[in-house]
């Protein structure tokens, strides 16, 4: 990646600041007592889904620990990630994303038209993935999308796979606790993904930068999913707006634990009692990092609005239905490359 490219260079405001502001704020949240099975003790519960409701609330973000994810498969992801990325760039091109698939490798992400300082390669949870061929509401064609196997290293798929198993786990229990937090069945969001759920995992590398004050990892940006699992390494660099005073604020590496955050989904099915945060990833001169986010994302045919739970006559819908595989293949197709218009976001559903 060389010198930088005018293509990765931040608008002035835009800029990360280089002194931080480390967060004490951002509640880390003990799931023993959904991760023991024998757990009976109704109050423990009762307990948890207080603090994740609260921290959904006032954080959008919050970390978990003792979450179940067993720590051989985050430490083998780990380790074949660093080596996948540690390859050249010809070995790594061979598994590029393409227009028929936006899996497998590439560096040239765009977050809000400036791109990424970050190689990254994707891999979907379920293989095929159903998913529309185009965004136009009126193609009702349904295409498919599949995953690269790199030749390199050994068993990458299969170490990908045994990880996203348990992490899409962990991403259904904490769902749960949510549906629970906003006085809903805990199974309420179950029906959006138990079948053709369009999740994804990504692996990043951020590479070091010489001019880490310029140019950003990911640039500013909400997750469209329902929920996001992260796992970051010890290097830290996720930086999350603050909703009490819209600083930005970095999330200090927890060994082991998970990084949660709420997505745009949440906040549509929750008619915005719970917000999608906005957030970003630093980098830094010395030093290259890798974080690992599995994005939690519904069937592509799931047509996302306010639950009707969440709202009356007093508290109408605060959106108008979307259909979420035509979202998706727009944004998939927005960040791909630099365009001049802004890529489609929730507040478009906006009921003024
Ligand atoms: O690397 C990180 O810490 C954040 C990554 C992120 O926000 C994303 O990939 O959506
Ligand atoms: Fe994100």
């Amino acid at each position: 990646m060389g010198e930088v490219d005018p293509a990765f260079i931040q608008d002035l405001e835009h800029r990360p600041k280089l002194s931080i502001i480390q967060a004490e704020g951002i509640p880390i949240i003990d799931l023993s007592p959904i991760s023991n099975h024998t757990v009976s003790d109704p109050s423990s519960i009762e307990n948890l889904v207080k603090q994740i409701g609260s921290a959904c609330k006032e954080w959008g973000f919050f970390q978990v620990t003792n979450h179940g994810v067993p720590l051989t498969l985050r430490q083998n992801i780990e380790k074949a990630s660093r080596l996948f990325f540690a390859q050249n760039l010809e070995e790594k091109r061979k598994v590029s994303r393409d227009e028929s698939s936006p899996n497998g490798y590439y560096d040239t992400e765009h977050t809000k038209n400036i791109r990424d300082w970050k190689e990254v390669f994707d891999f979907q949870a379920k293989d095929p993935t159903f998913i529309p061929v185009t965004f136009d509401e009126h193609d009702d064609r349904v295409t498919h999308w599949t995953n690269h196997s790199p030749q390199y290293p050994p068993n990458f798929r299969d170490i990908i796979e045994e990880y996203v198993q348990e992490v899409e786990k962990l991403s259904f229990k904490l769902l749960e606790i949510i549906a629970l937090s906003l006085g809903l069945e805990a199974k309420r969001f179950e029906e959006f993904f138990i079948k053709d759920q369009t999740s994804f995992i990504r692996l990043n590398h951020y590479p070091p930068c010489p001019s880490p004050h310029l140019a950003l990892g990911v640039g500013r940006h909400k997750d469209i999913g329902a929920l996001t699992i992260l796992a970051q390494d010890d290097v830290g660099g996720l930086e999350v707006k603050r909703k009490a005073d819209q600083e930005w604020i970095r999330v200090k590496p927890t060994p082991g634990a998970y990084i949660i955050n709420v997505g745009d989904l949440i906040q549509v099915w929750s008619n915005d009692l719970y917000e999608s945060v906005e957030h970003r990833a630093m980098v830094n001169s010395e030093k290259e990092r890798f974080s690992i986010p599995f994005f939690l994302f519904p069937a592509h045919y799931t047509e996302v609005k306010p639950l009707e739970e969440l709202t009356n006559d007093q508290n109408p819908a605060k959106y108008r239905p979307y259909n979420w595989g035509k979202f998706l293949v727009r944004r998939k197709g927005s960040n791909f490359k630099k365009l001049n218009v802004e890529n489609i976001q929730i507040y478009h559903y906006k009921i003024a």
